[in-house]
């Protein structure tokens, strides 16, 4: 068994094998994954030249808390022939992949994972997560605003193929302000890649804009019921123009639901209803697994909003690799270097993953047994220094 990289000229082989592992078929000629970057991908090929296994990477820009933006290796077309299964030809293409990351100089990774218990083992931790809410339109009278701003702007209805600059721009805006969020590179729209509302199923549009005109924010969505209309994406620049693209959404006659998909953990949606019960809260799941593959760089990037001190001792058993590291933050600027301090928190490097972006809290997790707390206090200094503003949310699909 060997790994090697692909180029372009692998491509149908590589989507082929990559199809066959899912036990699915491509569409013509692969153009669902057309946007992938094949300098980045790996085929695992048998001794007498069989291709059994594939993995691909994006690169990405995410977006870290502080509204910083920083390239991160976006995982992509894992997997293993059926018949190759369990025998260390994922692990061998992960042993590789990370090091190709490190050698571009990446010191991120991040994937969204088909099945819950393939990658902490390789160091990565979940760390955004997102849910569904279901609005039975009759009863979606909004409260009165007390305080909401109201977006003043108008909301035109496009097709999609009418309007992907719009989208691609819209996009880009909202992306670089909210921690977890992705880059869509252009290609990926260009080429109607990945899913909804880029996939080639027909799709209405609402754009909204601004009092000058300018598009700020859309919504994708279409009837997937006779009665229910299922919202894809919202993407919005300020909590005015999602509001106005929900009332806009919950106004649709001969509608009894809205079913508003990847929402984030802190959505003020359910609560700008009258009746609270009308929305009904579904799908919680774990979104963007993030890794990191530079423990003080990646924690220098990020921003932060307390000053504090701690010492985190960090195992990273799938590279073979050990730190501990004194984390010292002033005026949101942190500086991290090797120490020989004892450590207020040991971890694995999964578990800083989901702590990074500030999505899950590090008290969490000391409950859950994955992080060990070294003094009372400890848990708490974590949680205050690794919190944000705003809870990390990705709805970026590839
Ligand atoms: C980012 C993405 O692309 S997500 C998409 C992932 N791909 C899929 O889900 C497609 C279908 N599945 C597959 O192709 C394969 O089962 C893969 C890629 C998930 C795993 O490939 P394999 O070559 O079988 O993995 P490998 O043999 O290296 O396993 C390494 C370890 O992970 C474990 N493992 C691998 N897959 C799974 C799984 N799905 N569930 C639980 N454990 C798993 C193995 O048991 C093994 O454990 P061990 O080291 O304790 O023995």
């Amino acid at each position: 068994m060997k790994i090697r990289s692909t180029t372009a000229d692998d491509r149908a082989v590589f989507v082929d094998t990559m199809f066959t592992a899912f036990a699915r078929f491509p569409d013509t000629a692969g153009e669902t994954w057309s946007a992938l970057e094949m300098d980045r991908g790996l085929l695992a090929v048998t001794e007498d030249g069989r291709p059994v296994g594939t993995a691909a990477a994006y690169s990405f820009e995410l977006t870290l808390p502080g509204e910083v933006v920083v390239p991160a290796a976006g995982v992509t077309a894992v997997g293993v022939l059926p018949s190759h299964r369990r025998q260390g030809v994922l692990s061998a293409m992960m042993r590789r992949q990370l090091a190709d990351f490190r050698a571009r100089g990446e010191f991120l990774s991040v994937l969204l994972a088909s099945e819950a218990l393939i990658y902490r083992r390789f160091g990565y931790g979940p760390a955004t997560y997102t849910r569904r809410l279901t609005v039975q339109r009759h009863r979606a009278a909004f409260a009165v605003p007390r305080t909401a701003g109201v977006a003043t702007g108008s909301i035109e209805v496009l097709r999609r193929a009418d309007c992907g600059e719009i989208l691609e721009t819209v996009y880009d805006r909202y992306r670089r302000t909210l921690p977890g969020a992705l880059s869509r590179p252009h290609g990926w729209w260009e080429a109607g890649a990945g899913q909804p509302p880029i996939s080639r199923a027909q799709r209405h549009v609402a754009v909204h804009r601004d009092a000058d005109g300018v598009p700020d924010g859309y919504a994708s969505y279409s009837l997937t019921e006779p009665s229910t209309l299922t919202v894809d994406e919202t993407i919005a620049t300020d909590d005015a123009v999602s509001t106005a693209l929900a009332r806009f959404l919950l106004g649709h006659d001969l509608v009894t639901e809205v079913v508003f998909k990847h929402r984030p953990l802190d959505d003020p949606l359910r609560w700008q209803l009258e009746d609270f019960r009308a929305g009904e809260l579904g799908g919680d799941t774990d979104w963007l697994w993030v890794r990191l593959l530079d423990v003080p760089r990646a924690l220098t990037a990020r921003g932060w909003q307390t000053d504090g001190e701690l010492v985190l001792d960090v195992g990273d058993p799938a590279l073979g690799e050990h730190g501990r590291y004194l984390l010292t933050v002033r005026d949101g600027e942190a500086a991290c270097v090797p120490t020989e301090r004892e450590p207020d928190l040991s971890l694995d490097v999964s578990d800083l993953g989901s702590i990074y972006l500030g999505g899950t809290t590090p008290s969490m997790l000391v409950r859950a047994g994955h992080i060990r707390a070294h003094h009372p206090e400890a848990a708490a200094l974590a949680d205050a220094l690794f919190g944000t503003e705003r809870p990390p949310h990705c709805l970026h699909w590839f």
